[in-house]
């Protein structure tokens, strides 16, 4: 029994031109990701930024990148069309947690989106992440909620958790019921690889003095924000986000030939890194994914070029205003940097 979610019967657009003089509403909406070092996922986004364009996405791509990214970096994303804009890195209270993977300290900053209140609606993506079919129609959903793919929790990264300890997994509640002895089922709890939100400076405010007094946990901002937004959440399809470790663990939820969203998340899967060497890694269908993100990231007639009419037209390039606005003093002590 696949896990409940939100149907997407919002209007489905086919990715065509759209008027963005008719409804301002769509010249305030953008994909936006996050980049962070000086390592290889900036290929990520360039992958990331020509899916888009063959998708025929009506909309920008705006790169939220910390000040470690370098110029050459920078560079290359701006010849690809993508809006790139500087924050400022979050860090969490001081802490002694060991996060899932060292480096999820630096996701944290990943909050600093919310601070874009020039647009009304964004998708966010991460950089591991690829469209591989037009998603436009996501803006259309309702406003007023959290819309993202549920997570697998079978992983062992999860052997923290109380669900792993009992093997339940939201992605097939029947099969190990939740002990009433344990109390009611965990709240249903999402990948925050990818999620439809809308930007808000209250909202902002509200996650950055939260966060102040939270206790960082294992999955980092990934916890987080399933903790802050436990009540705005709306599951979405997994053909949104599809983690790959969904194909080992629950082929049952998941129509391969249906997916428009792919998540690089499992250990060994960054297209840019693949060796097929980890575990799974061999699998056909690992391989075709990561051959389908080269096509795409090889493909030079996806490059931007600067006759490119820009998918929203240059109404609403203006740099972010919000971005001159002081950012509220964040008295985090600093953690390991582990990126
Ligand atoms: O060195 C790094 C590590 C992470 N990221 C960003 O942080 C996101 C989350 O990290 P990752 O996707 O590796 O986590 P996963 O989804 O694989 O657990 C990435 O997609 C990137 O957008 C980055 O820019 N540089
Ligand atoms: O900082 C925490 C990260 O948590 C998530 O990654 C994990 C998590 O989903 C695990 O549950 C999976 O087992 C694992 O494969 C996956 O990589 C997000 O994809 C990433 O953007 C980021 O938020
Ligand atoms: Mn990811």
């Amino acid at each position: 029994m696949a896990p409940p979610e939100v149907s997407v019967d919002v209007f489905t657009n086919t990715g065509g031109k759209l008027s963005t003089t008719l409804n301002p509403g769509y010249s305030k909406r953008a994909y936006v990701t996050f980049l962070a070092g000086t390592g290889d996922y900036v290929k990520g986004v360039v992958g990331l930024a020509k899916g888009l364009r063959k998708v025929k996405s009506a909309y920008r791509l705006v790169v939220a990148i910390l000040p470690d990214v370098p110029e050459e970096h920078r560079e290359i994303l701006r010849s690809q069309g993508c809006i790139v804009h500087e924050i400022e890195p979050i860090y969490p209270p001081e802490n002694h947690v060991q996060f899932a993977m060292a480096y999820y300290v630096i996701n944290y900053s990943k909050l600093r989106i919310w601070n874009f209140e020039e647009y009304s609606k964004m998708v966010y993506l991460d950089a591991d992440i690829q469209v591989f079919e037009n998603i436009d129609h996501l803006f259309d959903m309702a406003d007023g909620y959290f819309y993202a793919v549920m997570e697998c929790f079978c992983a062992k990264t999860w052997s923290h958790s109380a669900q792993y300890s009992i093997g339940y997994c939201q992605q097939c509640p029947e099969k190990v019921t939740w002990p009433a002895e344990m109390g009611s089922p965990p709240p249903l709890y999402f990948n925050a690889g990818m999620f439809v939100y809308e930007p808000s400076r209250l909202t902002y405010e509200s996650l950055l003095q939260t966060l102040r007094i939270t206790p960082p946990t294992p999955f980092a901002e990934q916890d987080f924000l399933n903790m802050f937004f436990q009540h705005k959440y709306k599951p979405i399809p997994p053909i949104y986000n599809l983690v790959l470790a969904m194909l080992w663990r629950h082929r049952e939820n998941i129509e391969l030939e249906k997916v428009k969203v792919v998540h690089y998340c499992a250990a060994g899967s960054k297209p840019w890194r693949y060796t097929g060497k980890e575990v799974n890694m061999d699998r056909e269908d690992i391989k075709m994914l990561v051959a389908k993100w080269w096509d795409v990231y090889n493909d030079e007639s996806l490059d931007f070029k600067a006759e490119d009419p820009s998918p929203e037209g240059e109404t609403f390039l203006m740099p972010s205003i919000m971005a001159s606005m002081p950012e509220p003093e964040i008295s985090y002590i600093p953690a390991p940097s582990a990126a």
